[in-house]
């Protein structure tokens, strides 16, 4: 995408230019100068841990054109240097325009929901693409732009690299983008200049304090994507609720579009007649608005089926028939890292699973449990620096429904990971059946631990790291893989007492 600098400058009301006057082409924007190339606009944004401004003369020297500023800063050699009163303000017009507003060139489905949203995502872009359109995806585990797959750094990004995103979707033309929307990126509208055509949750439980402080907050923050869904010039939008959970009751009669719903009972849209769930699959019949679905899926789990009945009215929502969703269904192999089965040859099962807030621990036991015939062992710690109050919580929730707790580090980051230990020990504290507890830090340690002390018929949910090949300690990112711990241990000949 190329633009003329002075055309740039006319979408910036109240802007002050000063440097190079010259008339020049903008190719690109950025708000990172590390990634500022020669024809590009940087854009100093003060963020927590530093400020943009800082910058500007490295991304002139990587041949930026021209920066955008909210306050005095040095104007580089060459370089046009634009200053507005809000560039936080201003990138949220100017991406989208930039970029040709993108999004009103594709159908845009947008999940949010603590739990479930990159599960949606890859149902119903599975479900998309099984029906001929050519389909972006935008989430936790990765960006695809029809068969490209290019890793991810947050769940939703910011407005610049989105509308980016976007714009190359566009060009590659897909049309339809499956994205998910995390509260985060509602709370700072990451996804300004986005018109939603079809909007899902999935639920809201407790996640992310640390950021919204309330869960009212939270709530709001998600209800954004549902409250200005009717704003804009699209035709046919529909919002999609999981009616049993509590805050679509809230959220929904804000709602100004059509509503769909999904849920246990026979007034919802899409609710279930019969499941039944094994390790590695479950039997599924559903009542829809296209009719009565028997389905035989590759996922499992009671969420699961929230997961596929919340996919089901986006995919009716969409346009896709009976048979398409029964075709495209039947062809989704799960998502890696969520509830996946590891098979190293071990004479028990074992789970390696995403959950890392309470809700999601919860709902994973649950199923394991469904599935366990000796003992039902959790290896699981919490994030650092991330929302403090889940921990206890979390702690309550293994020790209630696991026989065996084994509680080590997540991703501690700049935390101490004994501290967060100790934060998810105070809801360990109340064991009236006495079940055993273990302390074990090093997370390759407790992973083999309890590869080496399992039994036969047991199974071991390993959560929280799901698909992540990485651990974030305080001075660096290790690699890290829940999943290779387990088959190493085996591949070592280690013996299993
Ligand atoms: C709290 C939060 O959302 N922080 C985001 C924010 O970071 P920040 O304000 O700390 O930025 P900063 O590091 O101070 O930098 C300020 C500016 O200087 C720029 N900079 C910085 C260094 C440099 O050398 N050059 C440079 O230009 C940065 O690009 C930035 O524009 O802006 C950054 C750039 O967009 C984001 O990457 C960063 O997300 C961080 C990595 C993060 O962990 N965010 C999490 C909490 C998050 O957003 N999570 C949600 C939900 C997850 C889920 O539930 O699935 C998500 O959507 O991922
Ligand atoms: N509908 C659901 N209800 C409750 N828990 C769920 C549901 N779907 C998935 N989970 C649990 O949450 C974990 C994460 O699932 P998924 O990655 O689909 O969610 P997400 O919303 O994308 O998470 P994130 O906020 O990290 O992006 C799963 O591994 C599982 O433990
Ligand atoms: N997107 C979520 C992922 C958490 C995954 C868990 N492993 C952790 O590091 O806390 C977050 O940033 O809160
Ligand atoms: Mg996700």
């Amino acid at each position: 995408m190329e633009r003329n600098l002075q055309d740039v400058i006319r979408q910036l009301p109240g802007a002050v230019v000063t440097g190079n006057g010259a008339d020049r082409t903008v190719s690109d924007l950025t708000i990172d100068s590390r990634t500022a190339g020669p024809g590009s606009l940087f854009i100093c944004i003060k963020g927590v841990n530093t400020d943009g401004h800082k910058y500007v003369a490295k991304a002139a020297a990587q041949g930026a054109v021209a920066a955008l500023t909210e306050q005095e800063t040095e104007v580089p050699d060459g370089m046009t240097v634009i200053r507005v009163p809000s560039t936080q303000e201003a990138v949220k017009t100017l991406a989208p325009w930039f970029y040709d507003w993108p999004a009103r060139k594709m159908r845009m489905i947008g999940v949010t929901g603590t739990n479930g949203k990159t599960t949606t995502t890859n149902i119903l872009r599975t479900l998309l693409t099984r029906t001929g359109h050519k389909v972006g995806l935008i989430g936790t585990i990765n960006v695809m732009i029809g068969d490209e797959v290019r890793t991810s750094h947050n769940t939703t990004p910011d407005v610049v690299d989105l509308q980016k995103m976007l714009y190359e979707m566009v060009e590659n033309h897909c049309d339809t983008c499956v994205m998910e929307v995390s509260s985060h990126a509602l709370a700072l509208d990451r996804v300004a200049g986005i018109e939603y055509d079809t909007a899902v949750l999935t639920n809201i439980t407790q996640d992310h304090l640390d950021f919204h402080k309330t869960m009212e907050n939270y709530r709001e923050a998600k209800a954004l994507l549902f409250t200005r869904l009717h704003e804009g010039t699209k035709p046919n939008k529909t919002a999609v609720f999981n009616s049993d959970d509590p805050s679509s009751a809230i959220i929904m009669p804000r709602v100004k579009t059509k509503i769909m719903t999904y849920g246990k009972g026979k007034d919802n849209d899409v609710y279930p007649l019969t499941f039944h769930v094994a390790a590695s699959h479950m039997e599924l019949n559903l009542q829809t608005p296209v009719g009565e679905m028997d389905l035989k899926l590759h996922i499992t789990g009671e969420f699961n089926v929230y997961n596929v009945m919340g996919s089901i009215c986006a995919a009716i929502a969409e346009g896709l028939t009976r048979e398409d969703i029964i075709r495209g269904l039947d062809d989704f192999a799960g998502v890696p890292g969520r509830f996946q089965l590891i098979h190293a040859g071990q004479p028990f099962t074992v789970v390696v699973d995403y959950a890392h807030t309470p809700d999601g621990l919860e709902n994973v036991l649950k199923t394991a449990r469904q599935i366990t015939k000796g003992k039902l062992w959790v290896v699981f710690g919490a994030g650092g620096d991330r929302d403090r109050k889940k921990r206890p919580i979390m702690g309550k929730i293994a020790l209630d429904l696991a026989d065996i707790a084994v509680v080590t580090s997540d991703n501690p980051r700049s935390e101490d990971p004994e501290a967060i230990i100790r934060d998810i020990e105070e809801g360990l504290k109340d064991n009236p059946e006495g079940k055993e507890i273990h302390k074990i830090t090093d997370r390759r340690e407790a992973i083999e631990y309890v590869m080496a002390h399992a039994k036969p018929d047991d199974v071991v949910m390993i959560a929280g790291k799901g698909h992540e090949n990485y651990q974030i300690l305080k001075d660096r990112t290790i690699h890290f893989d829940d999943g290779e711990v387990v088959r190493d241990f085996f591949q070592k000949g280690k013996t299993n007492a």
